[in-house]
């Protein structure tokens, strides 16, 4: 499927500010990809279809987890969380989309994961950083992403734990384990 095919796709899915926000983070993952040696037509299609899911009815969603025997952790989290597992599954069933390197990075999005790949990671951080994204603590972000992939991970998962936390909100435990995984080089006794 060709960059505008998937735009076409897409856009039917989404908001006009929605869809914009997708447009920033697809350009912003093409970039990324290049300077850290990601597949490019990957990243481009992960980061068209990563809120492919966003406006989809949370019975909908909630109903998705249950039937395909998603975590059941999902359904206790913020159910911001669910565009993105229920996107993965939607984006191979109504698109077709089958590589599992695309529809994790889609799956992974919000969350993210440990062992997150390279891709996944470049979905994230393209996410946090696209130029239509204005948040305290995005410009260190998209300094950081210039640098080193990990870091700039790191600085937002800090940057969106912080929030969460700031707002009394659930944060769901993989994007802790995460931030473990990568705080200190991953070794807690450096
Ligand atoms: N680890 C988390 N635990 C709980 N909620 C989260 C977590 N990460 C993000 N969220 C919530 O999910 C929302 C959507 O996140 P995300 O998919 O990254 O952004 P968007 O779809 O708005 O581009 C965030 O605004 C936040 O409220
Ligand atoms: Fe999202």
């Amino acid at each position: 499927m060709n960059q505008s095919e998937a735009l076409a796709v897409v856009r039917e899915q989404l908001t006009e500010r929605r869809y914009i926000h997708t447009l920033g983070v697809m350009e912003t993952a093409v970039k990324l990809a290049e300077r850290y040696d990601v597949d490019i037509k990957k990243a481009e299609l992960a980061a068209i279809f990563h809120d492919y899911a966003k406006f989809r009815p949370k019975e909908e969603m909630k109903a998705i987890i249950i039937n395909e025997s998603m975590s059941v952790h999902l359904l206790e989290a913020n159910t911001e969380l669910w565009h993105a597992p229920v996107g993965a599954f939607l984006v191979e069933k109504e698109v077709g989309l089958t590589d599992e390197d695309i529809l994790n990075a889609i799956r992974y999005h919000t969350s993210g994961r440990p062992g997150m790949s390279s891709l996944e990671k470049v979905i994230y951080v393209a996410d946090y950083i696209e130029p239509g994204r204005k948040f305290p603590g995005v410009e260190e972000v998209r300094e950081l992403a210039e640098q080193d992939l990990d870091k700039a991970l790191l600085q937002a998962l800090k940057n969106t734990i912080s929030f969460l936390i700031s707002k009394n909100q659930r944060v769901f435990p993989d994007t802790l384990y995460t931030y473990n995984e990568l705080v200190l080089g991953g070794n807690i006794n450096e």
